[in-house]
Parts: structure tokens; C-alpha cells; sequence
């Protein structure tokens, strides 16, 4: 087998991280060549506006306006996809891969989606196909789960994978701001999806929440089959419970496997954790994710989830096992066996709830509550009285015993139907699977 002694690199997407990448190939250049024993070639990469000022020197000859010719020019040996989106990075990878090449991707939306045509085509056509930076950003969560934790099979993951989120709740309980301010602050730190609504509404940490449950348990899991909830209900009434209680709110993406049945179930919710677990404490864009495998038990990783450097570390990382890979042949790193386990039932899940209500101040409101909670098997463990923004309302938090999805899902459409709620109860999990 020749080896290679300068290896071609394409970026598509010369944006957040695209730049990033760039920018620490070239200030990082002497230590990675000298490690992986080649030249690293920044060759080509693919913009949108060839005019746009960048924060890294590209000559004019390196750059196009057309991400699909750097993915079939054939001295391009690893094609970064980072354009982000599912429809022309979907293109670019099937035809980079179709090629035979290798594609180093941060793009979970697509891997999500996609998942099961990409690695075929990588398989039929002898490519390659890495993702480190697709979930939890610099964290090496895929090469941990993927290598270090091979002799595992893992009953529990669950994790803080989304930057912007994580840090809007970290800045909404420190200084009290809403969430929308500190949005556009996580955009102009590119910390954001090109559609923020992604990360607000759980949508990103659900994309990395099937990506980590394919390696755990060989399985794609659609968004549209997990329980899906996003930050954008949360207040500073419920940040101030958590805090006066001895909890933090993080929205986290939680992945079970059944011993018994192997039945997997996905979920993506923000959640009441107690101070005292880790995971309570990592914050800002941090991520944090705890792995608890048969063998070694509980594992926990903490790093930055989003932003240029963290994410071009992850990107550049699978640019060095892509390199390997070229110039020492097929390692073959382990893959999940693709499987199609079951998805447990909602009963079947269970936890205690928080829910709050913004309720008509009057007498007998609180019989009629009541009623409505026994009446889905659901029962109440704390009742406390706040007063209300809205005049002639009052805001009620209830903590509830045990109890399971489908019916504390039940309870809330029973509650939104009284005339004396008014608008949408806000629930909350309350982390008693944390440890
Ligand atoms: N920003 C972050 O912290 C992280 C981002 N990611 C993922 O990395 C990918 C890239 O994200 P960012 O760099 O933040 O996005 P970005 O929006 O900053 O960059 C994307 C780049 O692709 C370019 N692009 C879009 N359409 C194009 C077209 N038709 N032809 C050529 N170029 C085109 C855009 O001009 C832009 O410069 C996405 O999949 C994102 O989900 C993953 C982890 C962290
Ligand atoms: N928008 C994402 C970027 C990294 O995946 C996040 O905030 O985590
Ligand atoms: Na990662």
C-alpha cells in the first residue's frame, strides 16, 4: 500500500467552524504534521459570497462557489462538510463518498436524518465517513463511546448537548435577563444553528441524542419517536424555584435501555437536577454527559459544546484518523451493528414532575387541580402559592410523587381544559435517574 505524503484537504462551509479549522490546521500546523508524518494541504474550500471578508487568508484560487466540485475533484483526499442543513450537504457528502473519499462532518441535523444512506454509501463505496464534532462539540463523546467503552453495553446516557442552550439558562439564573437577549449573544458568539429555533426547541440535542443512542445501541431513532421539549417556556418563576430548592434547570437528552426487553427510549426536556450531581454545575456553552456502562459503570465528560475553537478540535481530530486511515490502511474501527430495537412504551416511563400554572385567584381553585391530577393517577407532593405577574392570577408550582408519561401528559391537557388555568402549564422533569 503507497503511502501519501501530502494529503488534500477540501472545506465546504467556510463559515464558524469551516474558518476554525483553517486557522488551527495553520497555527497548529508543525505538531500535527509531525505526528501524523505528512503534509496537511488546505487546497480548496467552498463559499457562498467570494467578496465576504474572513478571519483566515485564502488565495482567490483556492476558493468556489461550488461545494459539489471540491467533493468529486479527485486530488482532494478528506472533504469537510461543514455548510450545516440537509438538503446541499446531503449532495455533497452521498458524492464525496460516492467518490470513495472520506468526509469529516459536524452535522448532526443531517446524520440524524440521514444516517443509514450515508454510511452505506461510505461502506458500498469504500469511504469513510467521521463525525466527532457532530455531537457535544470538543467532548470526543463518539470516540469514547465508539473505542473506549467497546466492552460496554450502556443502560444510561444522558447529557447536556446543546452550547446555546446551556448557556442562555446559565445566563438567565445568573443575571436574571430573558432568554431572547441572551439568544442573540449566542448567535454572535457562534455558538447558534443558522436557525436558532433548532437549539431552543430541543431539536439539536435531539439530532446528537440519536446519533449517541445509533453508537449505543445500534439503532437510528427518529425525532418524531422521542419526547421532544425545548427551553423557551422556561421563566425566571421557575429558574427561582430550582435555585431556592437546591436544583438547576438544563435541558437534557436522556437515553435509556431496558435490560429486559433492550427496548430504547430517547428524550430531550429541561430538567430540575439536583446541585449536589455534576452535571447541576456544568455551565455556560459547556456540555457534560454521563455514560454509565455495564462494565466500567459511570463515566462523565465535560467540555465546551459549541463555538469555532472547541468544534475545530473535534473536526480536526477526525481529520488525523482520516490521515491515518489513508496512509495505514483500514483500522477498522469498531460500528455499531445496526439493529431495529423497540421503543419502550410511555408508561413505562416514569420520574416525578414540576408544573407550574398560572391559575384565576379565587376560591376553589385548588380542589379543582386536585381533582384533575387524582383523576390521571397522578399525585401531588408539594402545592406552592406564588403571586402572579397577571392581575386576578396567582402562579401555582406543583411537585408531583412517581409518576409516568402518559399520564402526567394526560394531567397537563385535563389542566389546560379548566377555565381556571390560564395559558399552557410549564412541566419540568425532576432528574431522579441522575445517579
Ligand atoms: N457553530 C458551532 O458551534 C457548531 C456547529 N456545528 C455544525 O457545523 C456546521 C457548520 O456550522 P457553522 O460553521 O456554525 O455555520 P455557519 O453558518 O457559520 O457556516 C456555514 C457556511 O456554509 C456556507 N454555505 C451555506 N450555503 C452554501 C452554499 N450553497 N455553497 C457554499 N457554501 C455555503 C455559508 O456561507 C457559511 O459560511 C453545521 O452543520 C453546524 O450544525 C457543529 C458543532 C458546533
Ligand atoms: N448550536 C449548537 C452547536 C454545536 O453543536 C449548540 O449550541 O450546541
Ligand atoms: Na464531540
Amino acid at each position: 500500500m503507497s503511502t501519501l505524503s501530502t494529503i488534500n484537504i477540501g472545506i465546504c462551509g467556510l463559515g464558524t467552524v469551516g474558518q476554525g479549522v483553517w486557522k488551527h490546521i495553520d497555527s497548529n500546523r508543525v505538531a500535527l504534521e509531525s505526528r501524523l508524518g505528512v503534509t496537511l494541504n488546505l487546497a480548496r474550500a467552498s463559499v457562498r459570497d467570494l467578496k465576504k471578508k474572513r478571519t483566515v487568508r485564502v488565495s482567490a484560487g483556492a476558493l468556489t462557489l461550488d461545494p459539489l466540485s471540491i467533493a468529486t475533484d479527485p486530488s482532494i483526499h478528506i472533504v469537510c462538510e461543514l455548510i450545516g442543513g440537509t438538503t446541499l450537504a446531503r449532495q455533497v457528502t452521498i458524492a464525496a463518498l460516492k467518490a470513495g473519499k472520506t468526509v469529516v462532518s459536524a452535522n448532526k441535523a443531517l446524520l440524524c436524518k440521514h444516517g443509514p444512506e450515508i454510511f452505506a454509501a461510505a461502506r458500498k463505496h469504500g469511504g469513510h465517513f467521521f463525525f466527532e464534532a457532530s455531537v457535544a462539540g470538543g467532548i470526543p463523546i463518539i470516540k469514547a463511546l465508539r473505542e473506549g467503552l467497546v466492552a460496554n453495553r450502556f443502560k444510561l446516557i444522558y447529557g447536556i448537548l446543546n452550547g446555546t442552550c446551556n448557556y442562555i439558562l446559565t445566563r438567565m439564573e445568573r443575571e436574571g435577563l430573558s432568554y431572547p437577549v441572551i439568544l442573540k449573544e449566542a448567535k454572535e458568539l457562534g455558538y447558534a444553528e443558522a436557525d436558532e429555533a433548532l437549539d431552543v426547541e430541543g431539536w439539536d440535542t435531539a439530532h446528537k441524542a440519536s446519533i449517541l443512542a445509533f453508537l449505543a445501541h445500534g439503532t437510528w431513532v427518529p425525532t418524531e419517536k422521542m419526547l421532544v421539549e425545548g427551553i423557551t417556556q422556561i421563566t425566571q418563576a421557575d429558574l427561582s424555584f430550582a435555585r431556592e430548592n437546591g436544583y438547576a434547570i438544563k435541558l437534557l437528552a436522556v437515553i435509556t435501555r431496558e435490560a429486559d426487553t433492550g427496548e430504547v427510549f430517547v428524550r430531550v426536556h429541561p430538567t430540575l437536577i439536583p446541585k449536589t450531581k455534576v452535571l447541576a454545575n456544568v455551565n455556560e456553552v459547556y456540555n457534560g454527559i454521563s455514560v454509565t456502562g455495564d462494565v466500567v459503570g459511570e463515566t462523565v465528560y465535560i467540555g465546551r459544546g459549541a463555538g469555532q475553537d472547541p468544534t475545530a478540535s473535534a473536526v480536526i481530530s477526525d481529520i488525523a484518523d482520516a490521515v491515518i486511515l489513508l496512509n495505514r490502511g483500514n483500522t477498522h474501527l469498531p460500528e455499531p451493528v445496526e439493529t431495529r430495537a423497540s421503543l419502550t412504551p410511555l408508561q413505562r416511563i416514569t420520574g416525578r414532575y414540576y408544573l407550574r400554572l398560572e391559575v384565576k385567584d379565587e376560591p376553589g381553585v385548588l380542589a379543582k387541580i386536585a381533582s384533575a391530577t387524582a383523576g390521571c393517577d397522578v399525585s401531588i407532593s408539594s402545592v406552592l402559592q406564588r403571586p402572579s405577574e397577571t392581575a386576578g392570577a396567582a402562579s401555582l408550582i406543583l411537585t408531583t410523587h412517581q409518576a409516568n408519561e402518559k399520564a402526567i401528559r394526560a394531567t397537563v391537557s385535563r389542566l389546560k381544559r379548566l377555565s381556571s388555568v390560564l395559558g399552557e402549564p410549564v412541566l419540568i422533569r425532576i432528574a431522579d435517574f441522575a445517579g
